[in-house]
């Protein structure tokens, strides 16, 4: 099946039968600029480990040797018996912690907030296993550089490596941060496309490889649309373990609120982030509460709220980029963060908190078969429910619908990748990404 160019310039259709590489030769200029194939074959992965009772000589390892070779680095090569010392024998189990794109920015704060022990606890040791490219590869290593210098008693383990099959190997964790950005000119069906199939591909790697509960909570971006496809393509692991990151958002939104009600931002709760993460996505004012009151009886001014409030959290993330010149690390890193502890972490009683997740079955009405942000909690045992005690008016209704449609184009665009068909990308013009003004 030949792809085709349809006549507008946000409109195209895509064939599930092709090859990436036959895909990437037969496709439009852009694509051939700047497509990658992922790897198809396994290539090492550098497992790390200090967790048995041996002891070897740490062989640092060249960016040369990752084709050939599976090597430790540096200090990770030393292994020890947890067993044998008093601090470490009460540790619960090491966990496998997957990162993507784990040379990124975003990966370079929360690598070392998961090392700290800061995520999961004092008394869990880590296993980092961090997946790169070979465009990559060297940054990764001086990222395993950094890490050991940093002397985190709780981390274990590290392995690198750019083969997806292998790096998430037993992962119970799958952070999925690694995208290619949306350059000057592209359209976001192209970035749809072309992050797709790196998803498309993890998705089938955690399938083959990871824990088959392995929680997944994806970053990159077009993240909602990247969920639904990396989900699809893992059918052995419950739909339901599949997050879209929309916690940032969430947070972003309590910033805001906070500062119109002059309040410190912990007295903001209940704050929902419905639908994509775009700037369809709606910052649920209705259901949120400042000091346990609905913002509407504290914050009077509703016109603030439908206009300026809502903007403003949909395009926080482009605002940054204006300023920092580049797009939000640190609290994005501070988010995923948060994402995890709602899951790992009792949710607090009448509180909730939101999360880009797998639509069936949710009692809102929203159409089945997205990621869609609603408002969830948790037992702290890493699964959650949706909350079924909110309340909508017409505003919200409309809004949420927006986003809903904007992400069933979404879909459409990448039925070649989740296995439904033919790609066709009908995309709202104005359908774009937080960091894009
Ligand atoms: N959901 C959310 O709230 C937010 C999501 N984001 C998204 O997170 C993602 C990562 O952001 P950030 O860490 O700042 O980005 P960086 O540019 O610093 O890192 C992105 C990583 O993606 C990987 N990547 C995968 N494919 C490609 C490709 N074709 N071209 C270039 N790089 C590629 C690269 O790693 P490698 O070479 O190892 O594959 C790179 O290190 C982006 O998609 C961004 O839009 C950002 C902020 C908020
Ligand atoms: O558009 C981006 O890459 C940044 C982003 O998602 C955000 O800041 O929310």
């Amino acid at each position: 099946m030949a792809v085709a160019e349809l006549s507008t310039s946000c409109t195209k259709t895509y064939s599930s039968q092709l090859s990436l590489s036959s895909y990437s030769s037969r496709f439009s200029h852009h694509f051939r600029r700047s497509f990658r194939p992922l790897p198809t074959t396994r290539n090492p992965t550098i497992s790390c480990s200090v967790a048995s009772d041996q002891v070897q000589t740490p062989i640092p390892v060249q960016a040369d040797d990752l084709k050939g070779k599976s090597e430790c680095y540096g200090v990770f090569c030393l292994t020890y018996d947890l067993q044998a010392e008093e601090e470490t024998k009460s540790w619960k189990k090491l966990i496998n912690i997957a990162v993507s794109g784990a040379a990124g920015m975003i990966s370079n704060h929360l690598l070392f907030k998961i090392a700290s022990g800061e995520v999961f606890g004092p008394n869990q040791p880590v296993a980092l296993k961090l997946l790169g490219s070979e465009r990559s590869i060297q940054a990764l290593e001086g990222v395993a550089m950094e890490l050991e210098d940093s002397l985190f008693p709780l981390l274990r383990e590290v392995s690198i490596g750019i083969n997806p099959y292998e790096v998430f190997q037993d992962a119970e964790w799958a952070l999925l941060i690694g995208a290619k950005p949306r350059g000057p000119g592209m359209e976001r069906a192209d970035l749809l496309d072309i992050n797709g199939q790196i998803f498309a591909e993890q998705g089938k790697a955690l399938n083959a490889s990871a824990s088959p509960n392995v929680k997944v909570i994806v970053v990159g971006n077009p993240c909602n649309t990247n969920a639904l496809i990396c989900m699809k393509n893992a059918p052995n692991i419950p739909a339901k373990n599949f997050h879209a990151l929309t916690r940032l958002d969430e947070n972003r939104a309590k910033c805001q609120l906070a500062l119109k009600a002059g309040v410190f931002y912990d007295q903001v709760s209940n704050m929902t982030i419905w639908g994509n993460h775009s700037t369809t996505q709606v910052p649920d004012f209705l259901n949120a509460r400042i000091k346990g009151l609905p913002v509407k009886e504290v914050i009077k001014d509703h016109k603030w709220l439908e206009e300026e409030f809502t903007e403003k959290v949909q395009k926080r993330g482009g605002v940054l980029i204006k300023k920092w010149g580049r797009s939000s690390a640190a609290s994005t890193a501070v988010s995923i963060v948060d994402a995890i502890k709602s899951l790992i972490t009792p949710t607090p009683e009448g509180d909730w908190f939101s999360s880009g997740v797998y639509t069936n079955g949710n009692p809102y009405g929203i159409v089945e078969d997205i990621v869609f942000s609603m408002p969830c909690r948790s037992k702290g045992d890493g699964d959650y429910e949706l909350v079924k005690d909110v309340i909508f008016d017409d505003y919200l209704l409309k809004r949420i619908k927006k986003s809903e449609a904007e992400l069933l184009a979404e879909k459409r665009c990448v039925a070649h990748l989740t296995g439904e068909g033919i790609g066709f990308c009908d995309l709202p013009e104005d359908t774009m990404l937080p960091g894009e003004m």
